[in-house]
């Protein structure tokens, strides 16, 4: 069995690629970093490590790579492979989608076998995003039979992968907890076999619940975190003002997951609670900027901020935290990060009520936009004294 996995980083190799070659996969990476791809092939397996106390570790063998820029060779793996899967970033997918379109088109001719293209992304519909991307590359006649051959199954993945800094380029250190939820309605043909994977019949739920408190809670405890003076997740979870702020976000986030989807109250109080407990794993370093990285995307409609605290107003529950969260975010200036930069070149020269509306698409006369900008200036306020 062959998977083809896009993007070889950490989440590639120190989860997504570590279960397919558990589950009997033949794994090969594609990935555009030349020297990741050049040392897959050489080494030809890799080491995974659980930060935790026992070190347990993985041997990952048999394992190869492909350069993304030669589409030719990876579309004609794509042919005759038994799945796909993405761990590249969700605004990285409009650019696999080539490959991927002229794949479907010569497996389309060549094998009635169906194929699923799994994108393990932080994104609502990120396999459905895809799907879009390939569609619009597809030729008119081969739309029909990839739509009942080819599966862009959603999914929802959770394992702190950190940034390495490992002697082996190819090692990884993650923390042990994992979960790959899948959504089986939407997968093409029999439902591929990996153990470690939840087939469930609809996401929606799981995406939420996952983007909603893990991602959320992280993104709040990073950028709280980079305004205080903060490095890295563990120093800012110890201050009792992000800490607090954090589980204040996640109460909220809390109840609309309760509210919409109907979650049982206590059950969601412990799962909180364990994810704020795997934020505190001593035995991993993760740097605020990692997990703050790309604030226009963590700031878009649909990501994890902007979405709870617009959904929240719906059931008449007021997102203070939240907005607080938001502010906090669009104060995130890390000048090694693209997106930080040109979100802080537009508020500069736009001003702040601009700026909301420019990334966020809150309208200037939603109460969410007056609650953001009030706790934009007490913030303010707490940077200029750091
Ligand atoms: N690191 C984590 O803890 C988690 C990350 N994720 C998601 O997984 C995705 C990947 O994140 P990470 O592994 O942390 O990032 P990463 O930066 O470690 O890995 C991304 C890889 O994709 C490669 N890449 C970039 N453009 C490419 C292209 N056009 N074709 C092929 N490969 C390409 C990069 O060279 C890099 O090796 C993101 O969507 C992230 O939100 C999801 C859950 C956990
Ligand atoms: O990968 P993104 O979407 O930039 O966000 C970082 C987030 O992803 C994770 O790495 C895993 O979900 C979290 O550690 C963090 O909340």
């Amino acid at each position: 069995m062959l998977a083809i996995h896009f993007g070889a980083g950490n989440i590639g190799r120190g989860f997504i690629g570590q279960l397919l070659n558990q589950a009997g996969f033949e794994v090969c990476f594609v990935d555009v970093n030349p020297e990741l791809v050049d040392e897959i092939n050489k080494k030809k397996q890799y080491v995974v490590t659980h930060a935790s106390e026992d070190q347990e570790s993985h041997l990952i063998q048999g394992v190869r790579a492909i350069n993304g820029k030669n589409i030719e060779d990876i579309a004609k793996e794509i042919a005759t492979a038994d799945l796909v899967t993405t761990a590249v970033g969700v605004n990285i997918l409009p650019f696999i989608a080539p490959a991927i379109a002229q794949g479907i088109s010569q497996r389309i001719r060549t094998s009635p076998a169906p194929l699923n293209i799994i994108a393990c992304e932080n994104a609502i519909g990120g396999s459905t995003q895809l799907k879009e991307h390939v569609f619009e590359r597809l030729e008119e006649q081969d739309k029909e039979k990839a739509m009942t051959q080819i599966g862009f199954p959603d999914a929802a993945v959770d394992r702190i992968v950190p940034l390495q800094k490992n002697e082996d380029m190819l090692t990884v250190s993650v923390e042990p907890f994992f979960e790959w939820v899948v959504n089986e309605s939407q997968v093409a043909g029999s439902i591929p076999s990996i153990p470690g994977v939840t087939y469930v019949p609809d996401l929606t739920p799981y995406i939420e619940r996952k983007l909603f408190t893990v991602n959320t809670g992280h993104a709040v405890i990073a950028y709280l975190g980079y305004l205080l003076g903060y490095n890295t997740i563990s120093e800012a979870i110890q201050d009792t003002f992000v800490l607090e702020n954090a589980k204040e976000v996640l109460s909220e986030t809390g109840q609309l997951l309760q509210l919409k989807h109907g979650f049982d109250k206590e059950k969601h109080l412990a799962y909180i609670h364990k994810i704020i407990e795997r934020f505190k794993n001593p035995y991993i370093s993760d740097e605020v900027v990692r997990v703050g990285r790309s604030p226009i995307r963590k700031l878009s409609p649909h990501d994890r901020l902007v979405a709870p605290a617009m959904e929240l107003f719906d059931y008449d529950v007021t997102p203070s935290h939240l907005a607080k969260g938001i502010a906090s975010a669009l104060l995130f200036d890390d000048p090694s990060d693209a997106e930080a930069l040109e979100l802080q070149n537009y508020l500069n020269q736009n001003g702040l009520d601009l700026t909301i509306t420019h990334f966020t698409n809150i309208d200037g006369e939603h109460p969410l936009h007056g609650l953001i900008t009030k706790e934009f200036a007490d913030l303010s306020k707490m940077k200029l004294r750091r």
